[in-house]
């Protein structure tokens, strides 16, 4: 195998694989004449190029080709869709049986209620682990009605399944647009620079409070990081299935952030207990006492209720704006009809 990534030009191999082209670039190593080929070059360095970067002659080819077979094996796992998600009932905990088979498909938008320590977590956390009858519940999840194989559930840079929990800290000082940019870069797209502007516009479109590409992450808001973290998931996650805890009231629209995931044809489930989110899925599942006590379709009767409330929160946002504003809230509210 490494002859025969040996035996082409440089130049092609540099255009073909674009991994090779930035590892060369990182690395410093001089530039060849267009006509020699990837063996014939790395033989024509001085050993202190390879010296420099830490590696035996012998050793570099190997490694760029096992680089181009990894970034291979990343855009073919990218590929292998989820087309549907089954959940396989457990046991809630006392140990009764969930008598339930769920099928979630690309696109889908389900949400999670029940009261506090319900167990609602704990069903995305099964979601989260593929779950095989190895978790506190039993559950057992499926990938396009087939058991998962070891390398899905395990390979942590494969994952089918992004979570987005209510805890969000940044260990790295770097601006908004480094950052995303880098995660553009880990996830290969062409054009990682103009990517990270699109997500960080729709961030900026899910959040109240605006910020600029050349803020510090470590800066911004909760509500700024939340909007940051679902418009990365929704347009530079590779994952197929998007779990959120919450999509709590921290100046997120948690309408548009709801269009923009779902929009991807993701599967995606919530937990949550806010009317606009629970009430625009499809589906909402009820736990009770840690196992799904009920699967809530939701009715016309309560779409045509999801307008009114949308009504009434823009009314309650609106007067929170005006709070924000310092402005006074005296006259005689109108509920809208
Ligand atoms: N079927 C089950 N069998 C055994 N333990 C369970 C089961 N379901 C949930 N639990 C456990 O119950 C505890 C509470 O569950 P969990 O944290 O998921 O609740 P929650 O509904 O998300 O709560 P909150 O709304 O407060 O965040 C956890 O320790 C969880 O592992």
């Amino acid at each position: 195998m490494s002859t025969a990534l040996g035996t082409l030009p440089l130049v092609e191999v540099l255009d073909r694989h674009p991994a090779v082209a930035d590892f060369v670039k990182v690395l410093g190593l001089p530039a060849a004449p267009a006509a020699l080929t990837l063996a014939q070059w790395l033989d024509e360095l001085p050993d202190e190029a390879f010296f420099d970067v830490g590696m035996e002659r012998g050793q570099m080819l190997d490694h760029l080709q096992r680089l181009v077979e990894e970034v291979r094996a990343m855009e073919s796992s990218a590929d292998a869709r989820i087309d549907s998600l089954t959940l396989i009932g457990g046991h809630d905990k006392q140990g009764r049986m969930e008598l339930v088979e769920l099928t979630f498909r690309a696109g889908d938008i389900v949400c999670i209620v029940g009261p506090t320590g319900s167990g609602k977590s704990r069903l995305l956390g099964d979601i989260e682990c593929l779950a095989q009858g190895d978790t506190p519940t039993g559950r057992r999840v499926l990938i396009n009605g087939r058991e998962p194989t070891q390398a899905r559930r395990y390979a942590p840079d494969r994952k089918m399944v992004a979570q987005l929990s209510q805890n969000m800290n940044f260990v790295v000082d770097l601006s908004v647009r480094e950052f995303i940019t880098m995660h553009a870069r880990c996830r290969m797209v062409v054009e990682p620079a103009g990517m990270a502007e699109t997500v960080i516009a729709c961030a900026n479109a899910l959040t109240g409070e605006k910020f600029a590409p050349e803020v510090s992450v470590t800066q911004l808001s909760g509500g700024q990081t939340r909007a940051l973290m679902i418009a990365d998931a929704a347009l530079l996650s590779a994952s197929p299935v998007v779990l959120i805890d919450e999509i709590e009231n921290a100046g997120v629209d948690r309408k548009r952030a709801l269009e923009l995931l779902a929009g991807g044809e993701k599967i995606v489930l919530i937990s949550t207990h806010d009317p606009l989110l629970a009430l625009r899925g499809a589906r909402r599942i009820v736990i009770r006492n840690g196992g799904i006590s009920e699967v809530i379709s939701t009715s016309e009767r309560e779409r045509a209720n999801l307008q009114r409330i949308e009504q009434i929160d823009a009314m309650l946002m609106g007067i929170r704006d005006r709070l924000r504003g310092g402005l006074r809230i005296e006259e005689e509210l109108e509920w809208p009809n």
